[in-house]
């Protein structure tokens, strides 16, 4: 009779079971971690669970199990993951990215603000200028490529966020931004977190071997709190001044109702400097591996441009609708070599029932962009080669299945549902601009060995959330 009555027993997805108590903590590799989930998936399918030392994981691999769950159940599927590092990082949750509740919807509606695919038309003229300045440094020292990108990039974004101009490659906002984010990337590796889940370390003192990272921590978020406070201070300054230079924080400013706005506008606005700097440069970057490896990919951009904007002046906003071929490499860059290629794990806030398969409470979800993007379903055969015809006419990718940000973007570099990108159009603008700009004046070609041989590179990434 109690059999007839006990609730049935739902599984978990299934993966790799790990060892007790450890779960798979071993396992998860350091780097690279999207090709050993990858290699998961052709053994558990698009959807895998696995545990380290308690915590649930669920990787997800697929377009569609991507939609179901982070767009369709975006409710309970838009929580982050809680920072603590053995609890040196507890109180610190300035950045967009790590919050959670009212307080993101308040950032996220400032961000809409300025970021939305309507607002971000206002900077087109300043990104054709900033372009410029790229191109001329490309040209003075083409070598220094990514140094130019992350220039061009961080400019940018302090122009929009602050009006703030940047005057040369020391300047102080720019190199407190850099030293956060090289910071960042490392230390938010899935292998990285593992601290949090020997709860003794939160009472260890700095001193003891093993436990410096407690100081690193500590510098991150005081260097993480001048990236935030010092670029809006002297907005505010100067707004007293009355020689502010019109942008976003202004904009906000002027219409801010309480003082708990103004800590939602200053983690708003650094967090877009924060995530804006190195994002689109890292993009930029795959653009010019690509063009060094797939010359004829090149040169029918080349040809593109030369016919729609012919050769007396530079390729415009203007010009964007009347150049689909530039359109379709943009969007074949992201999903090639997608810069952020498990994304940032959402937490399901409460438990769930998919396909099946019950999902516990407070799960993580790495959502395994990398892996969607090389869906020969959704984008055709031969995933690795770098091929913009995938997003042109009637083959527009993805040819299965599609979210709401491959409808837009053919790719699902950007994330999902309420987490997704806020910068994804000031991105693809960059990006734009950019990659046309630099195809109409001049040739991206590898560098020649002493024999006079090309000397190609190898495609391959660093490690970290931005790789
Ligand atoms: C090619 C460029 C970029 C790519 C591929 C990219 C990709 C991503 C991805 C995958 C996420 C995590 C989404 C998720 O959790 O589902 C994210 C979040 C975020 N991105 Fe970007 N991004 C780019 C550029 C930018 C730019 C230019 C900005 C700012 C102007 C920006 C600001 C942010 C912020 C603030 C978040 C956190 C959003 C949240 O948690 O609510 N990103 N981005």
């Amino acid at each position: 009779c109690r059999r007839l009555t006990r609730k049935p027993i739902i599984p978990l997805p299934p993966g790799p079971k790990g060892l007790p108590l450890l779960g798979s903590a071993l396992d998860l590799p350091k780097e690279n971690e999207w090709l050993y989930y990858s290699k998961l998936h052709k053994t558990y399918g698009d959807i895998i669970h696995f545990n380290v030392l308690g915590q649930s994981y669920l990787v997800v691999g697929s377009l569609r199990i991507a939609s179901d769950l982070l767009e369709k159940r975006s409710a309970i599927y838009s929580g982050r993951i809680h920072l603590s590092f053995g609890g040196s990082f507890d109180d610190w949750k300035r950045s967009m990215l790590l919050q959670e509740g009212p307080a993101h919807r308040g950032y996220r509606r400032f961000a809409h603000k300025g970021l939305s695919s309507t607002a971000v038309k206002q900077y087109e003229g300043l990104q054709e200028r900033e372009a410029l300045k790229t191109l001329q440094k490309l040209l003075d020292e083409p070598e220094k490529f990514l140094e130019h990108f992350k220039w061009n990039t961080a400019a940018t974004i302090l122009l929009i966020a602050y009006g703030y101009q940047v005057q040369c490659y020391s300047d102080p906002f720019v190199l407190a931004v850099r030293d956060v984010m090289d910071r960042f990337s490392t230390f938010f590796a899935p292998g990285n977190l593992l601290m949090d889940y020997v709860p003794m370390i939160k009472y260890l003192p700095e001193w003891l071997p093993g436990m410096s990272f407690k100081k690193t921590v500590w510098e991150f978020k005081v260097q993480a709190d001048k990236t935030f406070d010092d670029p809006y201070e002297a907005v505010k300054k100067q707004m007293a001044a009355g020689t502010a230079v019109p942008c976003l924080t202004t904009q906000l400013l002027e219409e801010m109702k309480s003082n708990e706005d103004e800590a939602h506008i200053t983690g708003m606005t650094g967090s877009l400097f924060l995530a804006g700097s190195d994002t689109s440069a890292s993009a930029l970057s795959a653009f010019m591996m690509a063009m060094i490896l797939y010359p004829e990919v090149q040169k029918k951009a080349q040809q593109e441009i030369d016919a729609v904007v012919g050769a007396d002046r530079l390729p415009a906003f203007l010009d964007r609708n009347n150049l689909p071929y530039v359109d379709a490499l943009v969007k074949e860059v992201l999903r090639w070599h997608p810069i952020a290629p498990i994304g940032f794990p959402h937490r399901l806030i409460e438990e769930d029932h998919y396909e099946g398969y019950r999902i516990p409470k407070d799960t993580l979800v790495i959502t395994n962009i990398w892996h969607m993007a090389r869906d020969e379903a959704a984008y055709g055969p031969d995933p690795e080669r770098f091929k913009p015809e995938r997003f042109l006419g009637s083959n527009a990718a993805p040819f299965g299945y599609k979210t709401a940000q491959t409808q837009e973007f053919g790719s699902p570099a950007f994330g999902f549902g309420r987490r997704l990108c806020p910068g994804q159009h000031i991105a693809m603008s960059t990006l734009f601009i950019l990659c046309s700009n630099i195809l109409a004046t001049m040739t991206v070609s590898p560098e020649v060995g002493d024999d006079g041989s090309p000397i190609l590179p190898k495609v391959e990434s660093t490690g970290g959330v931005i790789v």
